[in-house]
């Protein structure tokens, strides 16, 4: 789907992307890295929107330094900031973007009715854009990356700024867009941690240089460790848990729980109901992209 040869950008005092090779395939792909490491730049890159300062990059097998225009019409993108029209409504947004992607009229307004409706903004579809909430506003741009039903769609930081349940319901759309049309997705984020639940694939980069490329089963091997937040009474959860047996450390209303079977989960939810302790979250521990950075995540992890 991608791939990328000794691709560098250089900016002045910057060097954005610094020889980066990966190969891409077709599926839900996650790009992670901080602030500033180099995922916007990529993805202008593989569209070509901006030049390479040297190496390759393809994308569905066109060349991005010679093919930017053949790519677009194949591609589908979700800019990271805030770029919809205020003054405009969804559907006359959506429909716009459908014409310049060369749909007929009829088809323009089935399409955009369609894929409004897939990101959950058809009641609202007639409002103008300047008076939906953030997370409404994500939902627009998703729906112009699909109208004009591309192989493939680049999500620059399509949870920012939302909240968590915005942000859940945010990636599910977005693991739909694989599942329910067939269509690969390149999804950027500095949180491993979001990424990990949707993607198949993940690659890792900062300051410009690859990290790691592997699948997300092999990231995200779960620790024998499970963390549970509770809202009361953690400090008499973690008495009752120790006392028939397990590894228990406590970090104020955050437990870190040893996983010694199945039957651990049993367990700590009937100690949590037991003592009306009020159950926050009950996860397997998960490695931070801080960890993955500083290349021990093999053998450290945390939630
Ligand atoms: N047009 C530009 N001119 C100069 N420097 C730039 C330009 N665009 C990006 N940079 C620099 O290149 C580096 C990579 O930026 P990029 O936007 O690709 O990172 P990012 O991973 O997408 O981060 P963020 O999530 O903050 O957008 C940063 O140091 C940034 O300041």
């Amino acid at each position: 789907m991608i791939t990328t040869d000794q691709l560098t950008k250089r900016y002045p005092g910057t060097t954005a992307l610094d020889r980066l090779t990966v190969e891409i395939e077709p599926g839900v792909v996650g790009l992670v890295g901080a602030n500033g490491a180099g995922k916007s730049t990529l993805i202008k890159i593989l569209l070509g929107l901006t030049d390479a300062t040297s190496g390759r990059g393809s994308m569905l097998g066109l060349d991005v330094a010679t093919d930017g225009w053949k790519i677009r019409e194949r591609v589908g993108y979700m800019p990271e900031h805030d770029c919809l029209p205020g003054d405009v409504s969804a559907t006359e947004f959506v429909v716009h973007m459908a014409r310049m992607s060369g749909l007929p009229a009829n088809a323009a307004r089935e399409r955009a009715a369609d894929t409004l409706r897939h990101v959950g903004l058809y009641e609202e579809r007639y409002r103008p854009i300047g008076g939906y909430s953030t997370g409404m506003k994500q939902r627009v741009k998703l729906a112009q990356t699909l109208v004009h039903d591309p192989d493939l769609v680049l999500l620059d930081e399509p949870t920012n700024g939302l909240d968590p349940v915005g942000r859940d319901e945010m990636l599910a759309l977005i693991r739909r867009i694989r599942t329910d049309f067939g269509i690969s997705v390149l999804v950027t984020s500095h949180l491993l941690g979001e990424l990990e639940r949707i993607c198949d694939h993940v690659v890792i980069i900062d300051a410009g240089v690859l990290l790691r490329s592997s699948s997300t089963a092999e990231f995200t091997q779960a620790s024998q460790k499970l963390a549970l937040e509770v809202t009361d009474h953690a400090a008499a959860v973690a008495d009752t848990l120790a006392r028939v047996g397990l590894e228990v450390e406590r970090d104020g209303q955050l437990l870190v729980v040893g996983l010694t079977s199945e039957d651990t989960y049993d367990v700590v939810r009937d100690t949590v109901a037991r003592l009306g302790a009020g159950l926050v979250r009950l996860q397997p521990r998960r490695h931070k992209i801080a960890e993955v950075f500083e290349g021990n995540a093999a053998d450290e992890s945390t939630v």
